[in-house]
C-alpha cells in the first residue's frame, strides 16, 4: 500500500517509520524539509508540497501541531485542496477541534475527495511501538481500507461516527490526561514540602485504585526535573484550551479542567511549551 504522509514531528516521525518498516510505500513532506532526511535514509520518498504528495498519492495521512497547521496545509498556496479529487483519501490525526476538521472535510468532500479525521491516544513511545490507539470518524469506506494502516500504527482503532466525534473523543480524553498530571505535579509538590519522599508516595500511588502508567512513566523523571519532550506542553494546553471551549458551546462546568489549564499555561508563559508536559510539575 502506497501512503503520503505530511508532518514529520515527534509522532508524524515515528508513524511514518513504522509504515515504511512494516512494507508501506511512503512519500512525505514536512515543513522544514530536512526533517526528511531520516524517513528518505529508510527508504521513503519526498514530495516538494502536501500538493505534490497528494498528487502521487492514493492516501494522505497527516500530523500536524494544531488547527492553524491543519488548515493552512490544507487550504494554502501547494496545499492538498490543490490536488484532491475523486478517489483519493485524507486522513488527519492531528488533535484539532471539531470545526476544523469540519471545514477540512468539507472542503475535500466538494472536490470529490474522501476525509477521515483519526487523531490518537498515545504518545512517543505507543507511537514508535504501534500502539496507538485511533479515534476515527468520518468516511466510514475510508476507515476500512485505512485498516491495514491502522493495523500497524496501533493496537485499537474506534469508528466514532460523523465527522467531529473523533476530535471531541480525543479533546475529552486529554482534558482527562492534563487534570490528572496536574494532580500528580501538586501531590509530588505536597509530599516534598510536606516532608514525605516524593519516590514512595509514587510507589503508593502505584499499588492503589490510581495506579496508571503515565504516573508510573512520568513520575520518576519528574521528581529528577526532568522533561525530555514526548508530549509537548504546548500541545497540551492547546488540547485543554480546545477543550474548554467544547464545554463552553455544550454548557458544561469544568472547574477542574480550568484550574488545569491555568498551571499549563502559566508553564508555557515560563519557557517551558516546548518541554514535555510533565514540565507542569513546574508551576
Ligand atoms: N507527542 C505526543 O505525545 C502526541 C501528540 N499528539 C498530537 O499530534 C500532533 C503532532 O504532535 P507532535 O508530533 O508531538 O508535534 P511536533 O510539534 O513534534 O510536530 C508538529 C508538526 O507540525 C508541523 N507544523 C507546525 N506548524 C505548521 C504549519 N503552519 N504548516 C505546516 N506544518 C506545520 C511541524 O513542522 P516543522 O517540523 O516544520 O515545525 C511538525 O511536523 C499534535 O496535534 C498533537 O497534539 C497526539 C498524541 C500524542
Ligand atoms: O495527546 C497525547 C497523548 O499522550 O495521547
Amino acid at each position: 500500500m502506497e501512503v503520503g504522509f505530511l508532518g514529520l514531528g515527534i509522532m508524524g516521525k515515528a508513524m511514518a517509520l513504522n509504515l515504511l518498516r512494516n512494507g508501506f510505500r511512503v512519500t512525505v513532506w514536512n515543513r522544514t524539509l530536512s526533517k526528511c532526511k531520516e524517513l528518505v535514509e529508510q527508504g521513503a520518498y519526498v514530495g516538494e508540497t502536501p500538493a505534490s504528495v497528494i498528487n502521487k498519492c492514493k492516501y494522505t495521512i497527516a500530523m500536524l501541531s494544531d488547527p492553524s497547521a491543519a488548515l493552512s496545509v490544507v487550504f494554502d498556496k501547494d496545499g492538498v485542496l490543490e490536488q484532491i479529487c475523486s478517489g483519493k483519501g485524507y486522513i488527519d490525526m492531528s488533535t484539532v477541534d471539531a470545526d476544523t476538521s469540519s471545514k477540512i472535510s468539507e472542503a475535500i468532500t466538494e472536490k470529490g475527495g474522501y476525509f477521515l479525521e483519526a487523531p490518537v491516544s498515545g504518545s512517543k513511545k505507543p507511537a514508535e511501538d504501534g500502539q496507538l490507539v485511533i479515534l476515527a470518524a468520518g468516511e466510514k469506506a475510508l476507515y476500512e481500507e485505512m485498516i491495514p494502516a491502522f493495523n500497524v500504527l496501533g493496537k485499537k482503532s474506534f469508528f466514532l461516527g460523523q465527522v467531529g466525534n473523533g476530535a471531541k473523543m480525543k479533546l475529552v480524553v486529554n482534558m482527562i490526561m492534563g487534570c490528572m498530571m496536574s494532580a500528580l505535579s501538586e501531590g509530588l509538590s505536597l509530599a516534598d514540602r510536606s516532608g514525605l519522599n516524593e519516590q514512595t508516595l509514587l510507589d503508593v500511588l502505584d499499588l492503589g485504585g490510581i495506579a496508571n502508567p503515565m504516573f508510573k512513566l512520568k513520575g520518576p523523571a519528574m521528581i529528577q526535573s526532568n522533561y525530555p519532550p514526548a508530549f509537548p506542553l504546548k500541545h497540551q494546553q492547546k488540547d485543554m484550551r480546545l477543550a474548554l471551549a467544547l464545554g463552553d458551546e455544550n454548557a458544561v462546568s469544568m472547574p477542574v479542567a480550568a484550574a488545569a489549564n491555568e498551571a499549563f499555561k502559566k508553564a508555557r508563559s515560563m519557557g517551558l511549551g516546548d518541554l514535555d508536559f510533565s514540565a507542569v510539575h513546574e508551576v
